[in-house]
């Protein structure tokens, strides 16, 4: 049954058009130009994923093996960007540093045409799992990672400095399937900012740093961060039900469930919990995954509220070592991909953005003098 869509937030709204997915269409799927989201899950790389949003087509091999060469090519921090790196503080939000972490390039290396727009996307694509783990690496691990790794994917690069060494098989290819279900997903607030943002005929940068922003917020990408924080305080799928049931009594949020647009599933929830539960068998985990699935049961009983892409997420990156605060800005790494193919599909049919609001304030009136207010 499709979502009733209207009211508050502009929900329902058509805002323009776009040619790069479909959300909800039949009540629960996800097209990426055309292709179903779990079947290039299953059968691609994140990178041809990253090939189809940005330039319009699957890559065939000879494609793929040049466009990742350049990704390879363009990992490497200019050294004023690693200084300013170096003086965000420990405590940071890693979302923010990756929001300063942008704005810096784009003063380093500033788009001065639109016919940039392609090769600026892709150095952010190369680069932001750089920046997120070399002020991580620095501010917590005392050392100064050397990014320009030669590691195959964008997935495998991120782990590699996180960790410090090569990832296992299994660990890149969770990452491959979380990037492409977390590339795209038509005008939700971050891709509607960033395509704000391009309407002024503003630069790539300043549009991406705008949409890291936005997409900081619990509401949005931040609830698979609010997600684990949850979930790690119960040690029981039973301790887990009685304090979800006191949450929803009180009518608080919870975090990783509900959708804007979808009905009664988020089709990315089953690819990743059916990884997340891999995960879990491979780190011999009792706890975490049966949680979860509590969670997801109790929510759907009470108040037929599914989860979206974000809850299982939290889990599949805590089997695989990953600091609860870096989720979101793995989210960014992969997202990277929409807002920039929106921006590119907003500045090739542009009108400003510019809506009306109903005005609720006070009826004219005079300006009194300051001494009678
Ligand atoms: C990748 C992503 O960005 S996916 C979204 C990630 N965000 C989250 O997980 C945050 C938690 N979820 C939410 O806040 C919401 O479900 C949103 C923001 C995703 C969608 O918001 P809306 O479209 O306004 O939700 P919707 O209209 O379906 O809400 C219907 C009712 O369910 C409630 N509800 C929705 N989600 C939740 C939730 N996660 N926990 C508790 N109650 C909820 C709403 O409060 C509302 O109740 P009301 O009618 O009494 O006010
Ligand atoms: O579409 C939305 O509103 C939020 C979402 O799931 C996403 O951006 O992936």
């Amino acid at each position: 049954m499709a979502k009733q869509l209207s009211g508050a937030g502009l929900r329902g709204q058509v805002a323009g058009k776009t040619a790069l997915s479909t959300v909800g269409k039949s009540g629960s799927g996800l097209t990426y130009r055309g292709y179903d989201v779990k079947e290039l899950a299953d059968k691609c790389q994140f990178e041809e994923v990253a090939h189809l949003i940005l330039k319009g087509k699957l890559p065939n091999q000879q494609e793929l093996d040049d466009y990742k060469a350049k990704l390879r090519s363009l990992r490497g921090l200019p050294t004023a960007l690693k200084e300013v790196l170096e003086r965000i503080p420990k405590d940071a939000h890693p979302m923010d540093v990756l929001r300063t972490g942008c704005s810096m390039l784009g003063n380093l290396e500033t788009e001065e045409s639109f016919d940039q727009q392609q090769d600026a996307t892709d150095r952010m694509l190369a680069c932001f799992p750089s920046i997120i783990c070399y002020w991580y690496r620095f501010t917590h691990d005392g050392v100064k990672v050397d990014v320009e790794t030669d590691d195959d994917t964008i997935g495998a690069h991120f782990l590699h400095l996180l960790h410090g060494e090569k990832p296992r098989e299994l660990h890149e290819q969770v990452m491959n399937v979380s990037l492409i279900l977390y590339a795209e997903h038509e005008f939700n607030a971050s891709t509607f900012t960033a395509r704000v943002c391009a309407s002024t005929l503003s630069d790539m940068h300043s549009c991406v740093t705008g949409a890291i922003g936005s997409l900081r917020g619990p509401l949005h990408g931040g609830a698979n961060e609010a997600a684990m924080d949850m979930i790690e305080k119960f040690d029981s799928p039973e301790h887990a039900e009685k304090e979800m049931m006191g949450m929803l009594e009180r009518k608080e949020k919870i975090m990783g469930f509900g959708h804007a647009v979808y009905s009664d599933s988020d089709p990315r929830n089953e690819i990743i919990k059916q990884w997340s539960e891999k995960l879990s068998k491979d780190v011999g985990d009792t706890v975490l995954y049966p949680v979860s699935v509590r969670c997801e049961e109790v929510m759907w009983r009470e108040k037929k509220l599914f989860c979206n892409a974000d809850f299982f997420h939290a889990s599949a990156y805590n089997f695989m070592g990953i600091p609860t605060k870096l989720f979101t800005p793995i989210f960014v790494m992969s997202r990277l991909t929409g807002w920039a193919a929106h921006v590119m599909e907003q500045r090739a049919d542009n009108r400003i953005i510019r809506p009306s609001a109903e005005y609720t304030g006070e009826e004219l009136r005079p300006v009194p003098a300051i001494s009678e207010r």
